[in-house]
């Protein structure tokens, strides 16, 4: 499958040179040339399937032949080795828990999935080292670095904003050590998103060094999130209600590898951005104009985004045309303390515990109105642990340390502190 750039302005690229290259030399985000619905038995037999089936067959397209059929997958099995479980909260409305990986987010999916095919093409191409440069507002970079650590061959460079991640993201990327480098930009996440992509049009760094992406911009980060919608569609007992999903979204990257699903055939009948008060996308679908701002600081840090990367693609799916994109997505902005409100409500009537993500997922379900026709699933992308700061006075009462967590957190933070690109640049020319 060969890959086109967003900005129409570069060739089109095979599946292994779009994970190469990350961003597309005119700075466009890669899209696939074609997307092929699975067929009508897949759907119906999904209950008999393995995960690692659906995923192979979900992925297969995209990959091509650029990867073994063997190999990818073993890359699969590798990757999606623990759980994805649909936990019922309330009548019609269920969480799709996606933090049961290493690193309790999301995020383990794709940074798992793209740290194995870099490793196989690095193999088989011989190629001289490569550095990943990764921009993160909290999760993305604790995923990252455990998914590439020891990978042979790979640099991983994490950027993220100083002061505005969780103690336990903050361990999660700056304690590994090995190939892994923190950088803490003094700045937002959007300000580490643009040094990366700058990165990406410097001649210089492109003249010594082989750079790459593994944010949701790189097609293996971004494609494999599709998985865990049809995970959850094999869950459910009453195939035949309409199902919602509410994703919270930042840089909607998540949300736009569910609609990719839904153009893989998934029957959704609609989904939900739900975001915190960085409301540029509820803007949009309200005004049309497309309006990026300084990204705010909240509780549910890991969106905080004041310019979506993933937005364009969402736009591209639908072919730019504004009603059929809002037939299918609605979106809504939500406060902190409301968040907080329906964490408190969760944990108290539901007896369920929700990280400030999730909760803002949640919100997202209620808002649109989900009726006894509809199963609402709300995707709690990180687990409430690493939040402890705001989840432990809501919910009143410790919540014991997981393994995963346990492993970092006493360890010692390394990280560099930098403030502008030039002090990035001169970083990977010197490593
Ligand atoms: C816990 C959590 N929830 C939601 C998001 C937003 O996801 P996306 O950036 O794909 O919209 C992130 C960021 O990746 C996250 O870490
Ligand atoms: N919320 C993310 C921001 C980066 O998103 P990505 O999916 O493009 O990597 C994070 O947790 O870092």
């Amino acid at each position: 499958m060969n890959f086109y750039s967003l900005n129409k302005k570069a060739p089109d690229v095979s599946f292994k040179d779009a994970v190469i290259k990350g961003l597309a030399p005119d700075r466009g985000l890669y899209f696939p040339k074609s997307i092929k619905p699975l067929t009508k038995g897949f759907f119906k037999n999904i209950e008999y399937f393995s995960n690692e089936e659906i995923a192979y067959e979900v992925i297969k397209q995209f990959v091509a032949d650029e990867i073994p059929e063997r190999i990818l997958k073993e890359i699969i099995k590798e990757t999606i080795n623990f759980d994805f479980p649909v936990v019922a909260v309330e009548d019609n409305i269920a969480t799709l828990e996606l933090f049961h990986g290493p690193t309790m987010a999301f995020k383990d999916v794709g940074a798992r999935f793209m740290a194995r095919c870099l490793g196989y093409f690095n193999q088989i191409n011989n190629t001289a080292k490569v550095t990943v440069l990764v921009a993160t507002s909290g999760d993305t970079g604790g995923a990252v670095a455990s998914g590439f650590l020891g990978v042979e061959g790979v640099d991983v460079v994490i950027l993220y904003p100083s002061g505005k991640v969780s103690e336990v993201q903050e361990k999660q990327l700056t304690t590994l050590g090995k190939n892994i480098t923190a950088i803490e930009v003094n700045g937002t996440f959007d300000d580490c998103q643009t040094m990366v992509k700058n990165a990406f049009l410097d001649t210089d760094l492109l003249g010594s060094k082989n750079l790459t992406s593994a944010n949701s911009i790189n097609v293996a980060r971004w494609l494999p999130q599709m998985f865990y919608f049809f995970f959850a569609y094999k869950q459910l007992k009453n195939k035949h209600k309409q199902i919602v999903f509410s994703v919270p979204s930042g840089n909607f990257g998540n949300i736009c590898a569910g609609l990719m699903a839904q153009q893989l055939g998934l029957p959704v009948k609609q989904f939900i951005a739900s975001t915190n008060i960085n409301d540029i996308i509820p803007n949009y679908m309200n005004t049309g104009v497309y309006q990026p701002k300084p990204s705010k600081q909240t509780i549910s840090n890991a969106m905080d985004v004041g310019d979506p990367s993933n937005f364009v693609r969402i736009l591209e799916i639908f072919k730019n045309n504004s009603s059929k994109l809002k037939d299918t997505l609605s979106s809504y902005s939500f406060t902190d303390n409301e968040t907080k409100e329906v964490m408190k409500f969760l944990y108290e009537k539901c007896n369920y515990i929700t990280d400030p993500h999730g909760a803002v997922g949640y919100l997202g379900l209620k808002k649109y109105g989900i009726d006894k026709e509809t199963q609402g699933i709300f995707l709690e992308t990180a687990h409430p642990v690493k939040f402890l700061d705001v989840v432990s006075p809501i919910i009143t009462k410790q919540i014991e340390l997981p393994k995963q967590i346990l492993k970092v957190i006493h360890k010692e933070k390394r990280a560099i502190n930098i403030s502008t690109y030039e002090e990035l640049k001169a970083y990977v020319l010197k490593s």
